[in-house]
C-alpha cells in the first residue's frame, strides 16, 4: 500500500460533565488524530494520550510531536522502499522507544486504510465472533455519595450492564457500599483505582472484598508488579492490571508473576491493535478473561475498540460505552446503546468515519506531511 501523506490535528471536544479520576478532573477531552493517505483511500488513527501525562509518559503535545519528528519520517523510509502493510508499521517504528500510544494511533490509521482498501471490516480482520458488545460505564469520582447514586441509578436505567466506579483513598469502601445498599447484589460492579493505593493499604482494599466486586483495576503503581501479587494474597477481590500491561510480555510475566487475575485492554497503551490481539491471546492462554478499556475516544477509536471487545476472550464488560456518555456530538455517527449492548460495526475499516463539519468544529491544529 503506497502512502501519499500524513495529516496530523489536535482535537478538544467538551465533556457533558466532569470526569475525575484519581489523577485528576477532565472538563475537555483534547486528543489527536492520524489520517493516512494513500492512493486510494484515507485511514484514521486516533491518539488517546491525555493533555497531560499523568495517566501514562505519554501525552498529546509530546506524541503529535515524536510522530512529526520521528515515527513519521521512520515510517516514511519504510513505505518508500515496498509500500506498507499494517504489520510492518510496528517493526519500521521499533528504532524509536516507548510512546506507545503515538505508534498505535500512526499504525491503526495504516490498517483502517488497509482494510477499507479490501473492503475488509476491522471486527472480520480481528477474527470478532460477536455482533455485539455488552457496554459497562466508567462513573468519576464525585463530590458526595448522593451524587454518585444519582450517577449510577442513570447509567443503570440506560442499560449499562456493568459499573466502574473510580475510587482513591477516602473516596473507597463508603461509595461502595452505598452502591450496594442501593442498587442490590447483582449489579456487576467493579473499581478502578489508578494507582492511587499502596501494598500498606492492603486491610482498606480488603475491606471491598465483602461487596462482591468483579476486580479492583490497577491499585497500585503501574511498576509495582511484585506488590500486586503481594497484594492478590491479602484481597480476595480479582485483581485487574490496566497501566502495567504494555504488551504481551508484560501481561506474560504479569500472570506468570500472579499480580493479576484480569486484564484491561487498552490498544493506545499497548502500541495498537495488533499488540491488543497479541495480548488477548496470551490472556486466552492463560484462563485469564479480559475486557476491553477506554480513554474517551471519540467514535473512531470507539468503534476499533468496539471490534476488538468482541473478540471471544473479552468475556467482561468493557469500558465500551455509548457515545454520549462523554460527548453531546460525537465527530463520526455516534455509537448508542442498544439493550446495553454496541453494535459491532462491520463496514470497512473502523467502520466509522469522521463527519467533515464535525471534526472541523472541534479541530485546534492540523498539519499535512507530504511522503
Ligand atoms: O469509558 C472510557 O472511555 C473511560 C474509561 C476510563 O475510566 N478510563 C480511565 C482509566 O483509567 O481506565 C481513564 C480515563 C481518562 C484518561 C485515562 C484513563
Amino acid at each position: 500500500m503506497k502512502l501519499t501523506g500524513i495529516e496530523l490535528r489536535r482535537v478538544a471536544i467538551p465533556l457533558v460533565s466532569p470526569f475525575r479520576t484519581s489523577f485528576g478532573t477532565q472538563h475537555t477531552r483534547e486528543l489527536g488524530l492520524v489520517r493516512v493517505r494513500t492512493e486510494q483511500t484515507d485511514g484514521y488513527g486516533e491518539l488517546v494520550t491525555m493533555t497531560a501525562p499523568v495517566y501514562s509518559a505519554e501525552y498529546t503535545d509530546g506524541a503529535l510531536a515524536v510522530l512529526r519528528d520521528h515515527l513519521i519520517p521512520l515510517l516514511a523510509q519504510a513505505a518508500a522502499k515496498t509500500g506498507l502493510d499494517p504489520w510492518a508499521v510496528a517493526p519500521a517504528l521499533a528504532p524509536i522507544k516507548g510512546h506507545r500510544m503515538a505508534k498505535a494511533a500512526l499504525e491503526t490509521a495504516v490498517l483502517d486504510a488497509w482494510l477499507r482498501e479490501r473492503s475488509l471490516s476491522m471486527a472480520e480482520w480481528l477474527g470478532a465472533t460477536r455482533e455485539k458488545v455488552a457496554a459497562g460505564v466508567s462513573v468519576g469520582i464525585m463530590d458526595s455519595v448522593p451524587q454518585l447514586l444519582d450517577a449510577v441509578g442513570g447509567y443503570l436505567d440506560e442499560g449499562y450492564l456493568r459499573i466502574k466506579l473510580k475510587i482513591e483513598p477516602g473516596w473507597d469502601v463508603a461509595p461502595v457500599r452505598a452502591v450496594r445498599e442501593r442498587f442490590g447484589d447483582d449489579v456487576l460492579l467493579q473499581v478502578d483505582a489508578n494507582t492511587a493505593y499502596t501494598l500498606a493499604d492492603a486491610p482498606l482494599l480488603a475491606r471491598l472484598d465483602p461487596f462482591d466486586l468483579l476486580l479492583i483495576e490497577q491499585p497500585l503503581d503501574e511498576e509495582d508488579i511484585r506488590g500486586h501479587a503481594e497484594l492478590a494474597k491479602r484481597v480476595r477481590t480479582p485483581i485487574c492490571l490496566d497501566e502495567s500491561i504494555v504488551s504481551a510480555r508484560s501481561a506474560a510475566d504479569a500472570i506468570a508473576l500472579g499480580a493479576c487475575a484480569v486484564v484491561n485492554i487498552k490498544p493506545g497503551r499497548v502500541g495498537g491493535y495488533l499488540e491488543s490481539r497479541r495480548i488477548h491471546d496470551v490472556c486466552v492462554a492463560n484462563s485469564v478473561p479480559v475486557w476491553c478499556g477506554g480513554m474517551l475516544e471519540t467514535g473512531l477509536g470507539r468503534a476499533a475498540n468496539v471490534a476488538l471487545a468482541a473478540l471471544p476472550g473479552f468475556t467482561l464488560p468493557g469500558d465500551t460505552s455509548a457515545s454520549d456518555r462523554y460527548y453531546r456530538t460525537d465527530i463520526t455517527e455516534p455509537f448508542v446503546l442498544e439493550d446495553g449492548h454496541l453494535q459491532v460495526p462491520r463496514e470497512p475499516g473502523l467502520g466509522r468515519t469522521p463527519i467533515p463539519e464535525l471534526l472541523e468544529a472541534v479541530t485546534e491544529t492540523k498539519e499535512w506531511i507530504a511522503l
